[in-house]
């Protein structure tokens, strides 16, 4: 659906932002994006949608490229990213946007209603954006790309300003997106939320993808137990098993965790609290980017 084939892209103060990336990506999932501020993940966004042209690769989606305004419109067509909210025009409602972004694409009004109701924006969606809140006008900018029914949707800081219930909101506006086959690529800061629902999270790092972590029950399994309970002997004795430390965390393969078991021992015989499971985004994070 979406490939991007060795795309490479320097900035005149800032070289390699993107440096030979490719990445293949179906419909159906939920693609977290994930990297420090100033790495290059909206730098990438803006290639897709063709407002910055690289200095070699292409994209290319649903086999087309962007070699003309024909084809530029066409995949236009297919592609829907999250508006700023500095985009939205005060003066007019909630409404009246849903209703130009629905036009825009070609996607069916008649769904809309439907959608505000899904999004609780029914009291206030005929008000003037002026009179909203900051996380009123973020479900209203992610309603609108919602409203375009576009197959790919780019979702940059999605989660931004919206309270724990909006995001569980949006959650399940975005799982019932993926149930229609939409490829929904996500930037975001927040890796617990990502954590549960992406069904893959890219890691980019030097203008290409680190890492690729799959979700939770298709991770490798450690057990996990915190450095500092641990007394100095046995804690060599689990570092000499394979352990890796993160995050102020010890983690064993869990194919070691009959060797690593009697090093949890305290003198009275009972265990130090310890866990068994995947290594977390959070964790990864801190190995990718380091603990600082
Ligand atoms: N138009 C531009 N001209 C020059 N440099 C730019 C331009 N756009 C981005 N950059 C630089 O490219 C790098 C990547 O920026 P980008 O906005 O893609 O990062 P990001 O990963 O999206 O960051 P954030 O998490 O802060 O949004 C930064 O060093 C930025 O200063």
């Amino acid at each position: 659906m979406l490939t991007l084939n060795d795309i490479s892209l320097d900035f005149p103060t800032k070289k390699q932002v993107i440096d030979h990336l490719s990445l293949a990506l179906d419909g159906g999932q939920i693609v977290g994006l994930v990297a420090p501020n100033g790495t290059g993940k909206t730098t990438l966004l803006r290639v897709i949608l063709n407002e910055l042209q690289p200095k070699e690769g292409s994209v290319t989606i649903d086999g087309l490229q962007y070699t003309s305004q024909a084809n530029a419109r066409r995949i236009h067509r297919k592609l829907c990213s999250f508006p700023v909210q500095d985009d939205l025009f005060n003066d007019l409602s909630g409404l009246a946007h849903l209703r130009y972004y629905c036009d825009s694409w070609g996607a069916d009004r008649a769904k809309l209603p439907a959608l505000i109701e899904e999004l609780q924006m029914t009291n206030y969606v005929k008000n003037p954006v002026h009179t909203y809140s900051l996380g009123m006008r973020q479900r209203l900018c992610f309603a609108m790309v919602v409203a375009s029914d576009a197959p790919i949707m780019l979702l940059d800081e999605l989660m931004n300003g919206l309270d724990p219930v909006n995001v569980e909101l949006v959650s399940k506006v975005l799982l019932r997106l993926k149930g229609q086959d939409k490829l929904l690529l996500m930037v975001s800061h927040l890796l617990p939320n990502l954590e549960a629902y992406a069904d893959q999270v890219l890691f980019m790092q030097d203008g290409r993808f680190a890492l690729t972590v799959l979700p939770k029950d298709a991770r490798p399994q450690f057990l996990r137990v915190a450095t500092g309970v641990l007394d100095e002997a046995n804690e060599a004795k689990l570092r000499a098993l394979g352990a890796t430390e993160i995050g102020g965390a010890l983690f064993i393969d869990s194919a070691r965790v009959d060797e690593a078991a009697p090093l949890l021992k305290k003198a009275d015989g009972s265990l130090l609290p310890f866990a068994i499971g995947p290594q977390s985004l959070v964790d990864h994070y801190h190995v990718v980017y380091g603990e600082g």
